[in-house]
């Protein structure tokens, strides 16, 4: 423990407000869940209504809540270390070494997503409308999960050799270190805790969530909205872009510089279901009405986003991986001082994150089928610009320090960040 201290005694830099940040956002934030399901069903669903729409505490919890969860992740596990699909190596890691994850998402996922788990609710008679009713025990018990998940870590944190240790998650105050997260990459043998989370629990039960929301709809009202089938298809296609390219993931922020925390616990398994599906709980208790060449744009809007976040996400993902590859290999590039080189042409001279751009347009094409009468819609979209915009300060700050001037001399090359021309 002491040595640990001593050899990451450097990271002293603070993110998320420090530790007045780290106190406040493992309250704030599943209130907010809450807060914002609760808005969500109610007839108004004004998020400034007063007072606000709390559900009563007998509504919070339901004894089939934590049995919904607990077979829910069981079965993502033992898909999870379902021996189809290859073994890919992470980045090198500060020891020289590299881990190796099993990449079995393309494998799985037709029958994964589409089919094993819808049918098996439709043949134990349980019908996934219910899912609607039952989202705030769900959701409540998906926060205590990823609590109880964090602290875990944080306690196991403690046996990690200093290598495996994150270097901005051991300042050695303990709320910070616990909401940023110790171990970079806790494991149980060769079961990865944090990349299996980050994919695999919420991201796929976002999509089950949606599932639930349109039969609900089909429940209420014989068939499902042009809308509701417009939000499930586009987040549908965004889940199973993600378990398509599963091994682009091990390139990300998260897996290569983030310790695992209470800030991804639970962002992986409470916030990304819970919040993610609002839009499509939203259109249960506020149905719209889509003309065609609306919904002709909103699909055509969610294209464009897709293309420039899947072409850009896979151009760079290409070059770290071989920068020889002839899709890549023409780009115009600079060096640094670390070998590395930086992309100037191609996406990435486009502008800093084109693929922040994309998946910002794909926010806004899953808010609009919800009209434009109510805000809550579009909590996702103004979330997610304020995430991306943090995210890629911080990104930043992290090649700088990685790169020094030649990340400079990149930022000259290419002055916007995620706008061209505006920001
Ligand atoms: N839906 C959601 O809730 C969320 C989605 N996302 C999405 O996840 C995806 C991944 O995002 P994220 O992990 O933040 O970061 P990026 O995939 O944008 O990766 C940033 C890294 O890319 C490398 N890089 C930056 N510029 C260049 C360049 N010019 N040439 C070559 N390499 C470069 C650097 O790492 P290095 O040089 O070390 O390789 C940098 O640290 C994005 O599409 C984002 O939109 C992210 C957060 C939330
Ligand atoms: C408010 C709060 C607690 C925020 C924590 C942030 C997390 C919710 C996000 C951090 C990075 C994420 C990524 C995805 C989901 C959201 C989180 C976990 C992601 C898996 C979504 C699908 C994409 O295709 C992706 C794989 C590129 C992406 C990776 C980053």
């Amino acid at each position: 423990m002491k040595s640990n201290k001593r050899a990451l005694s450097h990271s002293t830099e603070r993110e998320f407000g420090g530790a007045l940040g780290a106190t406040l956002i493992p309250v704030f934030l599943p209130l907010t869940v809450l807060y914002l399901l609760s808005v969500c069903r109610s007839p108004g669903a004004s998020v400034l209504q007063w007072p606000p729409p709390l559900p009563p505490t007998a509504h919070l919890l339901d004894p089939v809540a934590p049995v919904i969860i607990a077979v829910w992740v069981a079965l993502q596990g033992f898909l999870y270390l379902l021996p189809v699909g290859k073994v890919s190596e992470g980045l090198v890691l500060r020891d020289g070494t590299k881990l190796r994850y099993p990449i079995n998402g393309k494998e799985q996922q037709v029958c994964h997503v589409h089919g094993v788990l819808l049918g098996l609710c439709l043949w134990l008679g349980m019908p996934l409308g219910y899912l609607f009713d039952l989202i705030i025990p769900l959701a409540v018990c998906a926060i205590a999960t990823s609590y109880l998940l964090a602290l875990y870590l944080y306690i196991r944190s403690f046996w990690a050799p200093n290598h495996a240790l994150a270097l901005g998650g051991n300042t050695g105050n303990p709320l910070y270190d616990f909401f940023m997260g110790r171990e970079l990459n806790p494991r149980i043998g060769r079961f990865d805790l944090k990349y299996f989370c980050e994919l695999r629990p919420g991201l796929i039960g976002w999509v089950v969530l949606n599932l639930g929301m349109l039969m609900k709809e089909v429940e209420l009202r014989d068939s499902p909205s042009l809308a509701m089938l417009l939000v499930n298809g586009f987040q549908l296609l965004y889940v199973s872009d993600a378990l398509w390219n599963e091994e682009a993931v091990l390139t990300t922020m998260d897996i290569v510089h983030d310790g695992f925390g209470f800030m991804l616990a639970f962002g992986d398994l409470a916030w990304v279901p819970f919040t993610y599906s609002l839009q499509a709980m939203f259109l249960v208790v506020h149905p719209q009405t889509l003309s065609p060449l609306a919904a002709t744009g909103i699909v055509l809007l969610n294209g464009i986003g897709y293309y420039i976040f899947r072409k850009s996400n896979s151009q760079k993902n290409q070059f770290r991986r071989n920068p020889t590859h002839p899709s890549v290999a023409n780009l115009e590039t600079i060096a640094t001082a670390t070998g590395k080189r930086l992309l100037v042409s191609g996406w990435w001279g486009f502008v800093r994150h084109p693929n922040y751009l994309g998946d910002i347009l794909m926010a806004l094409a899953w808010s609009l089928p919800c009209g434009v009468s109510h805000l809550l819609p579009y909590f996702y979209l103004i979330y997610f610009t304020v995430l991306l915009v943090h995210r890629e300060d911080r990104d930043a700050r992290q090649c700088r320090a990685k790169y020094g001037l030649a990340w400079d001399t990149y930022c000259r090359r290419v002055p916007y960040r995620i706008i061209p021309y505006v920001y």
